[in-house]
């Protein structure tokens, strides 16, 4: 039996709905073996996040060569990354162990408005991260950050994904969540295909987590063997059945569904 493994490299959310946990579950639910490297902790719940915990660098690059110098990854995925010394740390080793399949989801602020991503950290993660990456999965107020652009059209996100690709990046997703469109619009492009992934736009509270799983999903996809552009439908349909089955915990923002993907499919 071949085991297809994924890593991530991110915050921990005490709450289990983003972070470390959803992509670890994510991980799971679509058949790659998780490991990970964690790079903050974080106090935090359905109403928010009460404290940042940043594990120092030594910390960080010692996970990351527990698993280089024995496990090795198929696909490895970075999260919360806090500061710009961290983004150069982990680059660095991306670097070192030649690493392939590399999703970098570059978060920067929760929906709650707690900073996970300090601001002069995001030329590291253009001028380190970016160049190593097979697919940035940013939202359209990170995207806005990287490419010092106003997007409010879908040409303005074609005109992002570009400069992104100009960056270094391979392949770009710049997701829709945060617009006004009454559906979701994701948009793919690779360097060839530029591609509008639409579904419905579902009205709920509960999205706590889901730039997290969405870009988890894409990383296990790799891992086990699937095109990008693959990987990127189905982790389109995961996050769509994790937003839709709700499962309405906590007093405020509540996490997605790990398990509603797998659960239709066994109907
Ligand atoms: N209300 C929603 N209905 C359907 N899909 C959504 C909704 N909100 C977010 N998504 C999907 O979740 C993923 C993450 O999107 P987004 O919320 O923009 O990212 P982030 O969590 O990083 O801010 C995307 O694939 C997007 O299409
Ligand atoms: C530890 C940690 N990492 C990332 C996030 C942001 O997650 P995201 O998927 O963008 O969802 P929201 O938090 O914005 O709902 C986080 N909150 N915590």
């Amino acid at each position: 039996m071949t085991i297809s493994k994924a890593l991530t490299i991110a915050g921990s959310d005490s709450g289990g709905g983003a972070g470390i946990q959803a992509d670890l579950k994510t991980f799971q639910e679509l058949g790659a073996y998780g490991m990970s490297a964690i790079t903050a902790v974080t106090a935090q719940n359905t109403l928010g996040v009460h404290g940042v915990y940043p594990v120092n660098i030594e910390g960080i690059v010692q996970q990351i060569d527990a698993i280089g110098d024995d496990l090795g990854t198929d696909a490895l995925k970075t999260g919360m990354l806090f500061s710009g010394e961290v983004i150069e740390a982990v680059s660095e080793r991306i670097h070192h162990y030649g690493w392939d399949n590399i999703v970098v989801d570059p978060v920067m602020i929760a929906k709650g408005g707690a900073k996970l991503l300090q601001d002069e950290a995001v030329r590291a993660l253009k001028e380190k991260l970016i160049p190593l990456t097979s697919v940035i999965t940013p939202n359209i107020p990170e995207a806005e950050v990287l490419t010092e652009m106003k997007i409010t059209s879908l040409n303005d996100r074609k005109e992002a994904a570009k400069h992104l690709m100009d960056m270094g990046a391979k392949a770009v997703v710049i997701k829709g969540g945060h617009a006004d469109d009454k559906e979701v619009i994701d948009l793919f492009f690779d360097g060839t295909t530029c591609e509008e992934l639409v579904s419905p736009r579902i009205e709920t509270l509960h999205t706590h987590g889901t730039g997290c799983t969405f870009s988890a999903a894409i990383t296990a996809q790799l891992a086990i063997g699937m095109t990008m552009r693959d990987a990127v439908l189905t982790a389109k349909e995961f996050i769509r059945a994790a937003i839709e089955d709700e499962i309405g915990i906590g007093a405020g923002h509540g996490p997605t569904n790990h398990w509603a993907y797998n659960k239709r499919g066994e109907k």
